[in-house]
């Protein structure tokens, strides 16, 4: 396994998914939100992207029309050479299965399901076999191995969130959205998961886009994004928990 080479901003890379002068406006008349005001930004393939921003920022908003979980009001979305607008409701659930992986901060596993059942269940879903071996490699580096015949509700914070971003892995996906995936952790497993997270990024060449309150977590990874006010505002290469606090309180966090 090899690390992916230092990150600078100009540096030649893949783009796994990007936004052209997105716009998403909820609601009406007096009452509309401009939530995203045309922000034009590319995620870079094989790195580890994490968007930040004051509360109503847009981060959210961002990582939903990203994913193919909402769609923009304006402006486009691509994932690879998908234009994510451009598709039926089908399509769109069919690449949001086949393409994406994701990992919530509530985990979202099915109870009645055991947790080798909740990692198969997307390629089950989709009608693939998994690669048994990367299975294996991953429950092992995931430290789930000897917990894969157990149900969430007897596994632990930490282990649920693991066997949730196993499920997110199995599939290799394009791109896998993690959204505060470390909120309900305490602070080691937190840790733990960011850890595992980069490890994706660097050893497997894995694409994370993760959106996150916490400088310590954005300091994981390779660049940090930075909304206000539904607009880009600025982001950081190599960050470290320091440098982003400085630019979220230049931005009056
Ligand atoms: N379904 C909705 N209907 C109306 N307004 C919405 C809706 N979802 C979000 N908004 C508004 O859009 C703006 C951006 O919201 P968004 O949730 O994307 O921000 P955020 O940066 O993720 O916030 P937070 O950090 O508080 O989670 C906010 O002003 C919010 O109130």
């Amino acid at each position: 396994m090899t690390s992916a080479p230092p990150l600078r901003r100009g540096a030649d890379l893949r783009v796994a998914a990007r936004t052209v002068g997105l716009v998403k406006v909820y609601g009406r008349g007096e009452a509309a939100v401009r939530a995203l005001d045309g922000v034009d930004l590319e995620i870079h393939a094989g790195r580890f992207t994490a968007i930040m921003g004051p509360s109503g920022s847009g981060k959210s908003t961002m990582m939903h029309l990203l994913a193919g979980l909402d769609t923009g009001s304006g402006g486009s979305v691509f994932l690879g050479e998908t234009e994510l607008s451009s598709l039926s409701d089908k399509a769109l659930t069919t690449v949001r299965r086949d393409r994406i992986g994701f990992v919530f901060q509530s985990f979202n596993l099915l109870p009645q399901l055991t947790a080798e059942q909740n990692i198969l269940l997307p390629l089950e879903l989709a009608g693939k076999q998994p690669d048994r071996k990367w299975f294996d490699e991953l429950v092992e580096i995931l430290g789930i191995t000897a917990r894969l015949g157990h149900r969430p509700s007897e596994l632990s914070g930490g282990q649920q969130q693991r066997v949730a971003v196993a499920r997110a892995l199995v599939s290799r996906p394009e791109v896998i959205f993690a959204d505060e995936p470390t909120g309900n952790l305490d602070s080691k497993s937190g840790h733990e998961l960011l850890d595992l997270l980069r490890r994706s990024v660097h050893q497997f060449g894995q694409t994370v886009v993760m959106v996150t309150h916490d400088p310590v977590a954005a300091s994981y990874a390779d660049r940090v994004v930075l909304l206000a006010d539904g607009k880009l505002a600025g982001e950081i290469y190599q960050p470290t928990a320091d440098s982003v606090l400085d630019a979220l309180r230049k931005l009056g966090v």
